[in-house]
């Protein structure tokens, strides 16, 4: 009998020899014109010591950016109708437009018929007309840092000359509203503009930012002078302290939960702040697709200037290098057996305290990179496990409401009303037992 050569199934297998996972970029390295005093990038420099002296060494030769486009579309999955391209650093934007006009030849050089997605997570301090009017004709998505109103944003995000970059900040916002650019907003929450949860949040609605995305600042620095990186990572077994900038648990608890009651009141589905949106995916029994909620890690590589792959953007260390895409496929790193068992360590080292936890399908014990803190039983945990339990405790009849909505095919943003009208009833019911004392 003659074997004839199954098309399809070979096309379904060699499919599924492709992952699914995402690339950071970081096409000028960790270089940047801004030195916020919290950032976690800025030091990997240190990692490419003979470099370190001349910031234009770090820009991504033009051979490694085609190699990178060309080999990241053709590793994604054929049911992937859309390729996104995330670009980061340091700061993307110094390497200005021209680079990106490459970059976007290239995409569409190598896009194989498939749709090129760009997003720019950018300080937005170099956006002047032609930067806005680039990204709205690539319809980029860009991601802007801003930590809220002027005072609690200059505090730490300053230039060299330690200088605040607000002003040039809310240019950059006007430029990219005047040619409708589309962007959502990365604040970072630190030890000042915590202690102002509405501040914040009303005043990056102010802008007409309808996409909020809360990071929390919770590192830990080596006390060792002479360590490469300061900011460690989990295997790190020398003494350390906390950041100044860091935030404590019981804040970022009280953060979230200010935030959440107004958003709940008046701008579901108006407004979406990740963390809200996240949790919802979790009790309607969704793995939650940002990673640190996720059940495992391992989806999104970092890939730095060089062409050096790194198992994640929060783990760029030399002990966590996968390889370089001038000898190894993404596929190859990015399905490993190493980036495998990265991936898997976040489930499977869980503390019992975790595994118990009523908020575990929410949750997902975290970031495995700050789980510093001990449990009673000497097991790692992470260090804002506790602000995190304060936020779950409290939305939890909000979202079981949510969740009840959706079941019956009816907007999680009708829970507006319907807190409108138990807040009515509880307010008479109030008065008529006052009347009756
Ligand atoms: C490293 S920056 C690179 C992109 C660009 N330079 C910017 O600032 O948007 C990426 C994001 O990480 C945030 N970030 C920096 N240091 C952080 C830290 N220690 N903790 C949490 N987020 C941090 C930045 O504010 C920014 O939103
Ligand atoms: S602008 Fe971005 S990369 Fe630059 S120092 Fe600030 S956080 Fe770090
Ligand atoms: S290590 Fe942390 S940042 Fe990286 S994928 Fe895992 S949860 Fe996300
Ligand atoms: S809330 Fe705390 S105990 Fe519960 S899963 Fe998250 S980190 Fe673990």
């Amino acid at each position: 009998m003659t074997q004839t050569f199954d098309f399809l199934t070979a096309e379904k297998e060699i499919n599924q020899s492709k992952a699914h996972f995402h690339v950071m970029a970081k096409p000028i390295g960790p270089v940047c014109n801004l030195k916020c005093t919290y950032c976690y990038y800025l030091e990997k420099e240190n990692i490419y010591e003979d470099k370190k002296s001349t910031p234009k060494h770090f820009k991504m030769p033009s051979a490694i950016l085609e190699r990178y486009i060309k080999e990241y579309i053709s590793s994604q999955p054929i049911e992937n109708p859309v390729v996104q391209f995330t670009w980061q650093g340091g700061e993307p934007t110094l390497l200005g437009i021209d680079y990106y006009e490459k970059a976007i030849e290239l995409q569409e050089q190598y896009s194989d018929g498939r749709k090129i997605e760009n997003t720019i997570q950018t300080n937005a301090t170099l956006i002047d007309e032609e930067w806005a009017k680039f990204l709205a004709k690539h319809d980029f998505l860009v991601g802007v840092s801003i930590d809220g109103p002027e005072d609690l944003h200059d505090c730490y995000r300053v230039n060299k000359g330690e200088k605040g970059s607000w002003d040039r900040i809310m240019k950059s916002i006007e430029l990219l509203k005047k040619y409708n650019v589309r962007f959502n907003t990365l604040t970072v929450v630190h030890s000042k503009n915590v202690k102002h949860p509405l501040r914040v949040y009303r005043f990056l609605k102010h802008i007409g930012s309808e996409w909020h995305q809360f990071l929390p600042v919770q590192d830990r620095h080596a006390t060792d002078e002479k360590a490469l990186l300061k900011q460690v990572a989990d295997d790190y077994a020398g003494e350390t302290q906390v950041t100044e900038e860091s935030i404590k648990p019981e804040e970022w608890g009280n953060f979230l939960n200010k935030i959440f009651d107004e958003w709940v009141r008046q701008d579901v589905g108006k407004i979406f702040v990740q963390q809200f949106d996240i949790a919802l995916e979790g009790w309607v029994g969704k793995n939650p697709s940002a990673c640190v909620h996720a059940k495992t890690c391992g989806d999104g590589v970092a890939l730095e200037h060089n062409g050096d792959v790194y198992t994640c953007d929060h783990y760029v260390y030399p002990q966590f290098k996968l390889g370089n895409i001038r000898d190894k496929s993404f596929t190859e790193m990015a399905t490993s057996h190493v980036q495998r068992q990265f991936g898997n360590k976040k489930q499977d080292s869980l503390s019992s305290q975790c595994r118990n936890c009523d908020y575990l399908q929410v949750c997902n014990g975290l970031c495995p990179k700050h789980r510093w803190n001990k449990t009673k039983d000497g097991e790692n945990i992470a260090y804002l496990c506790g602000g995190y339990k304060a936020f779950y405790k409290h939305i939890t009849p909000y979202m079981h409401t949510m969740r009840e909505l959706l079941k019956l095919r009816r907007a999680p943003a009708e829970i507006m009303e319907l807190i409108k009208l138990r807040e009515a009833e509880l307010k008479r019911e109030k008065k008529k037992l006052k009347k009756s004392i």
